[in-house]
């Protein structure tokens, strides 16, 4: 898919599900550029927040949403025009949101943006995988890449990738959510889309543990190319294609994640690193932080496919509780040395 036609027509009836503020910041984005769209929130606070005040106070505060952006608890009623789904859930929700879409809309074939980046708990299985047992006829694409929901909001320009196996639908979803400062790349490849997204936000947890603690850095841009360097090598495993790694939704998030604590994940890390515990610090927060629940399931993912990720492995160790940051950052320093560019055992 090397470029896009620009002849496809946009998805116009926009369901958005899910309202933190990826979903909001997603929403207002469709909206102003005219298409009619809802955002479905289980929190009532939230709906009210938006159809009230033009502002989700709760997930994206101080951020004027559109008029014309309505906002609702009844999924049913939000389904019944929708001619496109932004699915914006959380990961580990992810499976028995899509199934309650697809009894609500009795197995619709819909197209469905899946923008959460998270490995399920359990299985191990990718958002594609999880929409494939969940939902069979939908047609699922991949929104991923390096994008603050606050930066999109607020006009800021941010590029990312859009991965869909169905050309046609790829098309029409690149001039749905397009705008002259929001800027989707094309790409077939949906198993490296999501895998960035997913293992990013493992590594982003590494990286503010190393910033917490004070290592450097030095340490975190060692980190970020080892970092890299294992998820290549799940991806490879799994059929991902090079220039998805090398691109938004690879090493474009990996890098935006794993340098700024505006990220959820990388400020988990720096409060680990400052001494607190995964547990405590998760328990406090409203807002999602993927990294520590996929971190287990990757570990899951990569043993399925006989790949070594040991900076994943020390984070799933970490926020599970199996291990202290001294004893990981020991751990790591003492692996046995090897030529850079080897699939390490
Ligand atoms: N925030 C961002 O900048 C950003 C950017 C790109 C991708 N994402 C991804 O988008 C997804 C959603 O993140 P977010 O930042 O919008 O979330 P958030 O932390 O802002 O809010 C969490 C949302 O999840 C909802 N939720 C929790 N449990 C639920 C359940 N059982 N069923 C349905 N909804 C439930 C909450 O009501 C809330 O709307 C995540 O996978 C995240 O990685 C976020
Ligand atoms: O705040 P985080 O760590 O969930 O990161 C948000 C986005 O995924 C960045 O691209």
């Amino acid at each position: 898919m090397s470029e896009t036609t620009g002849k496809s027509s946009p998805y116009q009836t926009i369901l958005v599900a899910g309202g933190g503020s990826w979903g909001t910041a997603l929403a207002s984005l469709t909206a102003r550029a005219g298409m009619a769209t809802t955002l479905w929130a289980r929190n009532d606070q939230v709906v009210s927040a938006i159809n009230g005040s033009r502002e989700n106070s709760i997930y994206l505060p101080g951020i004027k949403l559109p008029e014309t952006l309505g906002a609702t608890t009844d999924l049913a009623a939000a389904l019944e025009n929708a001619d496109a789904v932004i699915f914006v859930i959380p990961a580990q929700y992810a499976r028995d949101n899509l199934a309650e879409m697809r009894r609500l809309t009795g197995g619709k074939t819909l197209p469905v943006a899946l923008c959460c980046k998270g490995i399920e708990r359990g299985t191990g299985a990718l958002m594609t995988e999880v929409i494939a047992d969940a939902w069979p006829e939908a047609i699922p694409a991949i929104l991923s890449g390096p994008s603050f929901a606050a930066d999109v909001a607020r006009g800021l320009p941010t590029a990312v990738t859009l991965a869909c196996a169905d050309k046609s639908s790829g098309e029409r979803w690149a001039q749905t959510i397009k705008a002259p400062h929001f800027r989707p790349y094309l790409t077939a490849d949906m198993i490296g889309a999501e895998l960035g997204g997913a293992v990013k936000n493992v590594l982003a947890i590494a990286c503010g543990v190393v910033e917490g603690k004070g290592l450097g850095e030095s340490a975190r841009a060692a980190l970020i190319a080892r970092g890299f360097a294992e998820f290549q090598r799940l991806g490879v495993a799994l059929g991902a294609e090079a220039q998805t790694m090398a691109g938004l939704s690879g090493l474009g998030d990996l890098i935006l994640t794993c340098s700024s604590r505006q990220s959820r994940n990388m400020s988990l890390g720096y409060e680990i690193g400052e001494g607190r515990t995964a547990k405590e610090i998760i328990a406090e927060r409203q807002t999602v932080s993927e990294g520590a629940a996929s971190a287990g399931p990757l570990m899951k993912l990569a043993g399925a496919a006989g790949v070594d990720m040991p900076i994943c492995a020390a984070v799933a160790d970490l926020v599970d509780g199996r291990t202290g940051v001294d004893q990981a950052i020991l751990g790591l320093l003492a692996r046995p040395l090897r030529n850079e560019g080897s699939p390490a055992e």
